[in-house]
């Protein structure tokens, strides 16, 4: 798999903004993906995510700013090169249903003029475990399937970096876990990805790092860096009868910095180190005579950071 020739990031996108006539559909965009790194591009319905894959997949021009694209910088001139060192799937996968798997990839293959077509093929294809199927007309294949050829379809040049575009989109949690599946199996390969989804839980899952769009960028980082950047830490602490004076309990343990009672009934300690925390919790509640029914980490998801992010641009605009 050809995963890297040029030094220097995969992508870099600097102030990079498109403008259709009034319409803005992205703006003043800037971050860098490293190759080998699989990259998750979110954001709620008109964000600008599939323009910004157009974008740097060379199908629209930008309005301003600049990018580098597998090494190369994103103009007209460097088109032809980069479109011969990327590969974009887009949400739907584009196949000929008359044509069977093979005769697609042959198509495509021969559409970008590429060498060795027969051993492209048949690596793309196991590539996407679907060898059992080349015969097999695309029209006959479940929605999964087809996306799996579509991906088929995209590996076959060997893409420096590959732009996945909603690839589970429509898809039953089956067919999307599989789509998973070859997605790590990529990575593992070193394959550079750049995903956009609506799916929180597949970017925290497959992603290195993600973006969180709204046609500005919000935040970028890795999925703990943001939730650790947007939420204080905190431990949950259940005991089978409520204390009889927590704030003695609880209120001073190392690395504690507060509680409160959720509606559930159970202490929420605000915490510095939840490893210094926890076990002094533990101890503290014991030690007061109360049963400990449990004393969990609270894990903020993907969605908790994502939802904190989105809510705030609805709070910012009604302001
Ligand atoms: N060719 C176009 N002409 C005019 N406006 C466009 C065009 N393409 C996209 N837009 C607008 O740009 C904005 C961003 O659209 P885009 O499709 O990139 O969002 P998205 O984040 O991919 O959304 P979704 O998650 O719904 O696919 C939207 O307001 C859209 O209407």
């Amino acid at each position: 798999m050809n995963t890297q020739s040029s030094a220097g990031p995969a992508l870099v996108v600097d102030r990079l903004t498109k403008r259709f006539g009034e319409r803005t559909a992205f703006s003043e965009v800037s971050f860098a993906v490293d190759y080998g790194e699989v990259f998750g591009f979110l954001g709620p319905n008109g964000a600008g995510k599939t323009t910004t894959v157009r974008t740097l997949g060379t199908l629209i021009a930008p309005s301003s700013g600049t990018a580098s694209v597998a090494g190369l910088p994103l103009n007209a001139a460097n088109g032809v090169a980069i479109r011969g060192r990327i590969a974009v799937m887009p949400e739907s996968p584009g196949l000929y249903l008359r044509l069977s798997v093979a005769e697609n990839l042959t198509y495509f293959a021969g559409l970008y003029d590429l060498a060795d077509r027969r051993e492209r093929i048949a690596r793309a294809l196991k590539a996407v475990g679907l060898e059992h199927r080349a015969d097999d007309l695309c029209r006959s294949l479940s929605k999964g399937l087809k996306q799996r050829v579509g991906l088929a379809r995209a590996l076959l040049s060997d893409p420096q970096v590959l732009f996945l575009d909603e690839p589970t989109s429509g898809l039953d949690p089956v067919a999307a876990r599989e789509v998973h599946e070859l997605i790590d199996g990529l990575r593992r390969r070193g394959v550079t990805i750049f995903l956009t989804t609506h799916r929180l839980a597949e970017a925290e899952r497959l992603c290195d790092r993600v973006g969180i769009m709204n046609t500005t960028l919000r935040t970028i980082g890795r999925p703990d860096e943001l939730r650790d950047r947007l939420f204080a830490k905190s431990i949950e602490v259940r005991t089978r009868e409520p204390l009889a004076d927590p704030d003695r309990v609880l209120a001073g343990l190392p690395g504690c910095e507060g509680w409160r009672r959720n509606e559930d009934g159970a202490y929420v300690l605000s915490v510095t180190d939840p490893d210094a925390a926890a076990p002094a919790a533990a101890r503290a509640v014991l030690a007061a005579g109360a049963d400990l029914l449990a004393l969990t980490p609270t894990r903020h998801s993907l969605e908790d950071v994502y939802l904190q992010m989105i809510d705030t641009d609805v709070e910012a605009e009604q302001r």
